[in-house]
């Protein structure tokens, strides 16, 4: 089957030898917190503090961490690749972007959980570019009020791009999932919908994951090495 129509799904791990923490690490805790507890509106209504310090933390560590061979080896994929591709990550960090993946290069690059360089304004809606802390309530760029929120897809509320997400699935000759564990909903369903079309399904993880037994092939690694070889 001749391979035209590429979707890949990235998770944490792909971004772990980086040195970003993944959610299912060693203790995969935030301060003692499960992120299913933290990542929530409700939480977010609870505790406007903690979740904004969650947030602010993770956002400014961006700053200390590099692209690695993984996300390197996609920008070379997005400049060489002449067929369709798109990249649908889970992870809410611009190394993708720094890896040189380009956003504006046929919107190739989807984050389907938000961004943490990005926040969303409560008052007048508007989504704007985002670099600093949001704890002091800084003004919305857009529109003043001290009403901004992480632009981030918390558990319960409906991830981003999903139509365009489907519609490549379903176009797709080939899935492939990096450094993701499988048990978030709805990305961990997307191997079998892409199959249920007739793609072929290639799975490069570090440890056997929830959905490790839907793909055709599995291979077991870290992603600074599998991707680069798969890529080449
Ligand atoms: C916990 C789980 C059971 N819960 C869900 O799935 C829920 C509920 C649910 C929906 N449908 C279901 C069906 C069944 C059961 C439950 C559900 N899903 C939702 O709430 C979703 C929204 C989920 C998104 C939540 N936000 C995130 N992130 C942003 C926040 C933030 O980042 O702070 S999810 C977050 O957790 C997930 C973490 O998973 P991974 O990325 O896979 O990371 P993990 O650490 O788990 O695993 C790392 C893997 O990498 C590997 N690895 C490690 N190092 C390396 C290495 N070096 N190389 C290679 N691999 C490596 C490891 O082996 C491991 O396998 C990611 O998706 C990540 O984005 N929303 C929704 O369903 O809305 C409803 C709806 C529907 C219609 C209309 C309206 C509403």
């Amino acid at each position: 089957m001749a391979i035209n129509n590429i979707v890949i799904l990235t998770g944490a791990g792909i971004s772990a030898e980086s040195g970003v923490a993944t959610f299912r690490g060693p203790d995969g805790l935030w301060e003692g917190h499960r992120v299913e507890d933290v990542a929530t509106p409700e939480a977010f209504a609870r505790d406007p503090i903690m979740v904004q310090r969650f947030y602010d933390e993770r956002r400014a560590a961006l700053g200390t961490v590099q692209p690695n061979a993984a996300h390197k080896a996609f920008g070379r994929l997005d400049r060489e690749w002449s067929g369709e591709l798109l990249l649908v990550t889970q992870n809410v960090d611009d190394l993708h972007e720094r890896g040189g993946v380009d956003p504006a290069h046929g919107g190739r690059l989807l984050h389907m959980h938000g961004a943490l360089k990005r926040v969303w304004c409560l008052a007048c809606d508007a989504r704007s570019d985002w670099e600093g802390p949001l704890l002091a309530q800084p003004p919305c760029p857009a529109c003043g009020a001290s009403a901004l929120r992480p632009d981030i897809v918390w558990f319960g509320e409906m991830p981003y791009h999903m139509d365009r997400i489907e519609a490549a699935l379903a176009a797709a000759d080939l899935f492939v999932s990096i450094g993701t564990s499988g048990a978030v909903y709805p990305a961990a369903g997307f191997v079998q919908m892409a199959r249920a079309f007739g793609a072929r399904t290639l799975e490069l993880n570090l440890d056997v994951s929830e959905g490790s037994h839907l793909f055709h092939e599995s291979r077991r690694g870290p992603a600074g090495e599998l991707v680069p070889e798969w890529v080449e």
